[in-house]
């Protein structure tokens, strides 16, 4: 089939699906409906700039699949957001809700932007704007968007606001990750970093290590691996490597996280924390750590890194950060390092997203301790699902958390009658 889906992320997306069909015995013939999104939508903004021009954004949504419900999913404003890069985060999605039992198909959009050289009144013209754009496409049981990379809670409050006015009342229930003023819900902005966390914890459990005798290297410090540090740091672990897009710090003697993310939030990054401390960016995911969280961007751990990986636990806070080669190599050294795989690991955000729909559409609002607690016990349940296949059929983390999804959803569109 030829398709406008292409590049390296979504080539990504269809080798591990391919992998995991041929696993799961699903004809060829069924794949492609199962693979290729339902629908993508191509979008341009015009953007009046502080400067008097105006400018003209490119954004994209992607949903996947509609067979389980509404498509759900974040949004994406970063520099190298493209059709193919939102399709596979969109595909991702899809495994994801599928895996933790939410009754969704998957979604994800995004706008090509580097959001650091936008002001805030550019930023909030340009979130108006692609959510105007989006009107006809969207909906609380059609598609509910999130925060993703470059986008947080106050767009998504300028997002549920366009909405609103458009339609002439206020509709919480078209996003989640709102300011919980806004109709949001406690515990979603540290969810993704908080089940991150809990998921490591349980995988310290198995392996019978001890979180006060653990050490961390996160890479991304925006929302979910500063939360991940918190929690981590918590449970006594001690963290002793970070970065974000402008900064790279390494001391085995460990940073004081409360420090680091007061820091990050005071100046917008971690640039100028510490003279010290200064690390080579391309060296931080090789050092020898107990936990290593990448929580940035995809494709960060190729065949090579995946080689010099010096770690006991891998938890993939970012989406799609293992390319198929690394995976292959991770294979191999499956007795070595324990692969938290995406799908599962940061699986904590879009989950209470869900309870943030839930509570909107029946205007009945949790405290923060229900939240939580629902959290984990979903988490554990993906995670004890995900850990009961690769025990019973040797294979690989990432194949089996994949396989429950794409399973759910294969039967889902059978019972429908999609194979006959
Ligand atoms: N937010 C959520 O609820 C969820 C997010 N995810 C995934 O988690 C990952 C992070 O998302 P989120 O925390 O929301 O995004 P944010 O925008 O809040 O933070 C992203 C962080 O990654 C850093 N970064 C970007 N590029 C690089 C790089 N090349 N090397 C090192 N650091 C880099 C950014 O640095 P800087 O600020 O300097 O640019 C920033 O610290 C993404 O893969 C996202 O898809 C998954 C599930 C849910
Ligand atoms: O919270 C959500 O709905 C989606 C979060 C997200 O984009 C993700 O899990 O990758």
């Amino acid at each position: 089939m030829s398709t406008i889906y292409t590049g390296p992320v979504f080539e990504m997306a269809k080798n591990q699906f391919n992998s995991v069909a041929d696993y799961l015995g699903i004809a060829e013939g069924h794949r492609d409906r199962l693979l290729y999104p339902k629908r993508a939508i191509t979008i341009s903004c015009p953007i009046h700039m502080d400067s008097g021009e105006t400018v003209v954004f490119q954004g994209y949504r992607v949903q996947h699949h509609l067979t389980l419900g509404p498509t759900k999913g974040g949004t994406r404003f970063a520099p190298n957001v493209d059709i193919g890069e939102v399709s596979a985060l969109a595909i991702w999605m899809s495994w994801k809700c599928a895996l933790a039992g939410l009754p969704y198909g998957g979604a994800k959009g995004g706008v090509t932007v580097d959001t650091h050289s936008l002001s805030k009144r550019e930023l909030e013209s340009l979130s108006r704007r692609y959510m105007q754009e989006m009107i006809p496409f969207v909906g609380p049981h059609i598609d509910v968007m999130a925060p993703d990379m470059g986008t947080n809670e106050q767009v998504m409050a300028w997002f549920m606001d366009t909405y609103s006015m458009y339609q002439g009342r206020t509709v919480n229930e078209i996003v989640t990750g709102k300011p919980v003023s806004s109709g949001g819900t406690e515990g979603r902005r540290e969810a993704t970093g908080l089940g991150v966390a809990h998921l490591v914890a349980r995988a310290m459990e198995r392996l019978q290590m001890k979180p006060r005798e653990a050490t961390a290297i996160i890479q991304g410090f925006g929302n979910v691996g500063s939360y991940a540090a918190l929690e981590l740091a918590q449970q006594g672990v001690k963290i002793i490597g970070v970065s974000d897009h402008t900064a790279c710090y390494f001391d085995r003697k460990g940073f004081d996280v409360d420090a680091l993310v007061a820091y990050a939030s005071r100046h917008g990054s971690l640039k100028g924390f510490s003279s010290e401390a200064l690390f080579d960016p391309n060296q931080l995911l090789v050092q020898p750590c107990d936990i290593l969280i990448p929580a940035a961007v995809e494709r960060v751990i190729d065949a090579d890194v995946a080689t010099r990986l010096n770690c006991r636990i891998l938890a993939e806070a970012a989406n799609g950060p293992t390319t198929p080669e690394a995976d292959a190599v991770l294979e191999h050294r499956r007795n070595e390092i324990f692969v938290i795989p995406d799908i599962l690991c940061n699986s904590g955000g879009v989950i209470v997203s869900y309870f943030e729909w839930v509570q909107d559409l029946q205007q009945l609002f949790w405290k923060r301790e229900e939240v939580i607690t629902r959290l984990k016990g979903l988490l554990d349940d993906a995670f004890h699902r995900v850990m009961a296949r690769v025990e019973r059929d040797e294979v690989a983390h990432r194949v089996a958390a994949m396989a429950i999804g794409v399973d759910k959803v294969a039967q889902a569109k059978a019972t429908r009658g999609l194979f006959p």
